[in-house]
């Protein structure tokens, strides 16, 4: 990689983010889909800061792991009907108490402007990215939306970062991955994309050993971490 890219633009041409506790706050309606589940079949709800920790490898893996937490191991066919429950369940509230993340607007919008492309790559399903994006008006700035069912496998796999790269025709060496969680930090570090990682998201790992080339405390130090990225490159 170098300090222009591999088009001679400016580096990066472009942006991967994450979702869920990177760019938004979405673990309230997420724990209150959760817990609207559980009770279904007998079991106590969770609290929020215990389903904070089993968000970032997908709906799938999230219902498992709540029941999980209440005891119950699910056979194949159990986490099948249960998890499309729960697409039920919170397909209905996406966003009734999902926030930006501080300072995620402005940003987006700002290297938008300088000619920055951009995309997110989550795990979350596609169709529910897409609503939640449209809710706070930022898809007209995302050149590329690709989600945990977009592809035929998810992060920590490099399949959605190559497919988002294919999308935005943009080199790989081109793209920053950021994210705030284990998944992304190993997607990027498996499809040779570097990576910033941002704290105060929904990591189960502590966000200093995910392996990030970069650390950041919140999205507003982004610039800094790719001009930092830009410099020890050139
Ligand atoms: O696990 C999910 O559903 C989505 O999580 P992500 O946006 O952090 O990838
Ligand atoms: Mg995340």
């Amino acid at each position: 990689m170098s300090a222009a890219s591999a088009n001679g633009h400016d580096w990066p041409g472009a942006i991967l983010f994450d979702l869920d506790g990177t760019l938004i706050d979405s673990v309230p309606d997420i724990a209150a889909a959760v817990n609207e589940l559980l009770p279904l079949y007998g079991l106590e709800p969770l609290g929020v800061d215990q389903v904070r920790k089993m968000v970032g490898e997908g709906v799938r893996k999230l219902v498992e792991r709540a029941f999980a937490a209440r005891g119950v191991k699910l056979d194949k066919g159990d986490l099948d009907e249960r998890h499309g429950r729960m697409m039920t369940i919170y397909g209905k509230h996406l966003t009734g108490r999902t926030e930006l993340m501080a300072g995620a607007g402005r940003m987006l919008a700002d290297y938008h402007r300088g000619g920055v492309k951009l995309a997110v790559v989550t795990n979350k399903p596609e169709g529910f990215t897409r609503i939640i994006l449209d809710h706070f008006g930022l898809s007209d700035m995302i050149g590329a939306v690709v989600g945990g069912d977009t592809c035929a496998d998810r992060k920590p796999e490099p399949g959605m970062l190559y497919h988002t790269a294919d999308l935005l025709h943009v080199d790989k060496d081109d793209c920053v991955m950021v994210g705030d969680s284990p998944a992304d930090i190993d997607a990027a570090r498996n499809a040779g994309i570097r990576s910033v990682a941002v704290r105060g998201g929904y990591s189960r790992v502590p966000v200093d050993e995910l392996g990030a080339d970069i650390v950041i405390d919140t999205l507003a130090d982004l610039p800094g971490a790719i001009a930092a990225m830009k410099s020890s490159a050139a």
